[in-house]
């Protein structure tokens, strides 16, 4: 688990903005992380963006008791304290701008995020969201653009199904161990994560392939007679 300064996550996270997730992917090849970083292609964006942060992880993981039998007019006060005993996740107060909130769900179906939580965290400086399980109300967090990739798409609320087990800790989303302070790059391609230890040698490679590409593309665009735009300067 890395914690980096105030001004090395600035420093990271301007290094890392204007890479494609393709460009970090050859960046870990040229650091013969072949076979390492790729998250799982079924985690994929609610809509097309890109988004570039620092990992915060949480672990929930399947809660095993049933649901009592109750009255409706009893379910309110169950479900405030469902949440508030078994699926409170105190991080969620401490989103740090530049974050990269990371949420194994022990790919259990349910909406932990939805466009009220997510917005909170958005509104604090949360950059993107990754989750191995679901996310909902989806068309709001598209309609406020809140950069967000999941395995699927959920209708649930938390209680009955799912347990608040820890933050800051190491998580498996998509096959890939994130810790906290991982770089975590996304776009339309999907997700990578690039280990604290090889932030900057990642970065290194990546700006090379990417410049060498914006290259051979631009002049393309010439031949073409196309005006250039931001993928070609
Ligand atoms: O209430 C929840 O558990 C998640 C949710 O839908 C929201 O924050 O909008
Ligand atoms: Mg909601």
């Amino acid at each position: 688990m890395k914690h980096w300064t105030k001004e090395e996550r600035k420093e990271l996270l301007d290094l890392y903005k204007d890479l494609r997730v393709a460009d970090v992917r050859d960046g870990m090849d040229w650091n013969m992380m072949h076979h390492y970083g790729t998250v799982s292609a079924d985690i994929r964006p609610l809509f097309r963006t890109k988004a570039v942060g620092i990992a915060k992880t949480s672990r929930y993981v399947p809660y095993e008791e049933s649901v009592p039998n109750m009255p409706p007019e009893e379910y309110t006060e169950w479900v405030a304290w469902y949440y508030k005993n078994i699926s409170y996740n105190p991080g969620n107060k401490n989103i740090e701008d530049g974050d990269f909130v990371v949420i194994d769900q022990s790919g259990v179906d349910v909406g932990i995020q939805g466009s009220n939580n997510s917005l909170a965290m958005y509104s604090k400086g949360a950059r993107g969201f990754v989750t191995n399980g679901g996310v909902r109300d989806t068309d709001e967090l598209i309609l406020n653009q809140v950069p967000f990739w999941s395995k699927s798409i959920s209708q649930k609320m938390n209680q009955g199904r799912i347990r608040f087990e820890a933050n800051d800790v190491p998580v498996n989303i998509g096959g890939v161990v994130v810790y906290p302070g991982d770089i975590v790059v996304a776009d339309g391609d999907g997700v990578i994560v690039v280990p604290s230890k090889l932030a900057f040698d990642v970065a290194k490679y990546a700006h090379q392939e990417m410049e060498a590409d914006k290259e051979g593309r631009r002049a393309i665009y010439k031949d073409l007679r196309w005006e250039l735009d931001d993928s070609v300067r």
